[in-house]
């Protein structure tokens, strides 16, 4: 078997991945006995993208790429989220010249990963949201398992506009239709509705499982020759590739531009202080009443989760400007935000 074979050429990989995967890595690379590069993204809590960890990834991938493994499937180490997408850090209050470095990284990743010579597929072992829908379609091969989780493209939620490869990949993946309506209301799909449109190619029980079936993909290439197939590859991934490649700065620039604009930051800073751990309104850098207004929402959010709307609540504080600041402890100024579940 052509795999077995390379593997035989790689099996001194098996003890040259260490330093990748020292306890401080965040993404952990175990090459099996087929020769197959397993890399499991460990970056917690949810494996966003964040300038170091897309930096990791791109190392990951020229190390797959320069000791010529055949093949490598992307999963999580962790049993609930694949990837969260990027980091919301990395958009919030950004410093110019370190976003544009930051989307500059991302570009390259995607590159590396989209043109990769060697082939692809995702296990998707959970959720799977924006940016982690982008590194999963951009695999050759995606099975997600079943269960609660979704995936899907949810940028507009967030004020965000996918950048145009993307859409443009997800335009070559699934039917025309189906892309605008997906993209346009940030809908995310469960593993069956996926599945219906051809977002992901099978469905698996488990992540075990997922990997058996990403392999089983793998060895079709066995009886298929290296050459005609990593050809038939780059002739369909080339043209998108070389248009990035030509149009950088302007996606950078669009992209920033977006990033600042104030109701993408108010989105931003209500992701942040979503989390009970960072949500402090003592934190906040100078009195602007809108944004204590949102924090305050994230922090009733935190309290009194599904009872309280939390987006209808930011929105809310967006459209006064932050006159009205809810005081999670008033019930008459959250009562607009109570739902009646
Ligand atoms: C090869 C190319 C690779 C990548 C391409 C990437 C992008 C380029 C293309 C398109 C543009 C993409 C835009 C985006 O990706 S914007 C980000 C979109 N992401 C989201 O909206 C996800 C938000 N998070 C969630 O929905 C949930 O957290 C999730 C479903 C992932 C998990 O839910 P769960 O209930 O399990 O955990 P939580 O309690 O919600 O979160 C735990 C912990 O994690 C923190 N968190 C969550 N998401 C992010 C994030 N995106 N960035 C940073 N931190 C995040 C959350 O605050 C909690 O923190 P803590 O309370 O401190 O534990």
């Amino acid at each position: 078997m052509l795999l077995r074979r390379v593997y035989k050429q790689h099996r001194w990989l098996a003890s040259h991945v260490k330093f990748l995967s020292t306890q401080k890595s965040s993404i952990d690379i175990k090459v099996d006995n087929d020769g197959i590069a397993i890399l499991n993204l460990q970056r917690p809590p949810v494996n966003s993208f964040s300038m170091d960890f897309l930096k990791e990834l791109s190392k990951s991938l020229d190390f797959v790429e320069n000791n010529k493994i055949t093949a490598m499937i992307l999963t999580s180490a962790f049993p609930r989220v694949f990837s969260a997408g990027l980091d919301i850090n990395e958009v919030y209050k950004p410093d110019a010249v370190r976003f544009k470095e930051f989307w500059t990284t991302l570009q390259e990743v995607w590159m590396k990963l989209f043109g990769a010579r060697f082939i692809t597929a995702a296990a998707i072992n959970g959720q799977s949201p924006a940016g982690g829908c982008l590194m999963a379609m951009s695999c050759e091969y995606r099975v997600m398992i079943k269960g609660t989780f979704t995936i899907g493209m949810n940028e507009t939620s967030l004020g965000l506009i996918a950048p145009t490869w993307f859409m443009e990949l997800v335009k070559n993946t699934i039917n025309v239709r189906d892309a605008e309506y997906a993209f346009t209301t940030s809908r995310m799909f469960t593993p069956e509705e996926a599945l219906k449109v051809r977002l992901i190619d099978e469905i698996a029980a488990d992540k075990d499982d997922a990997i058996a079936k990403c392999k089983r993909f793998i060895k079709k290439f066995d009886e298929i020759t290296p050459s005609a197939r990593i050809n038939t590859k780059m002739k369909l991934r080339g043209p998108a590739i070389k248009k990035l490649q030509n149009t950088r700065q302007e996606d950078t620039e669009e992209i920033y531009q977006l990033v600042i604009h104030p109701d993408t930051q108010k989105v931003a800073i209500f992701q942040l202080y979503s989390s009970p751990v960072s949500a402090n309104p003592a934190i906040i850098t100078g009195y602007d009443p809108m944004e204590v207004c949102i924090e305050n929402c994230a922090q009733c959010k935190k309290m009194l989760g599904a009872w309280f709307e939390g987006q209808l609540c930011a929105e809310s504080c967006i459209k006064y400007r932050g006159k009205m600041i809810p005081d999670c402890e008033n019930y008459a100024s959250i009562s607009p935000f109570l739902n009646k579940l």
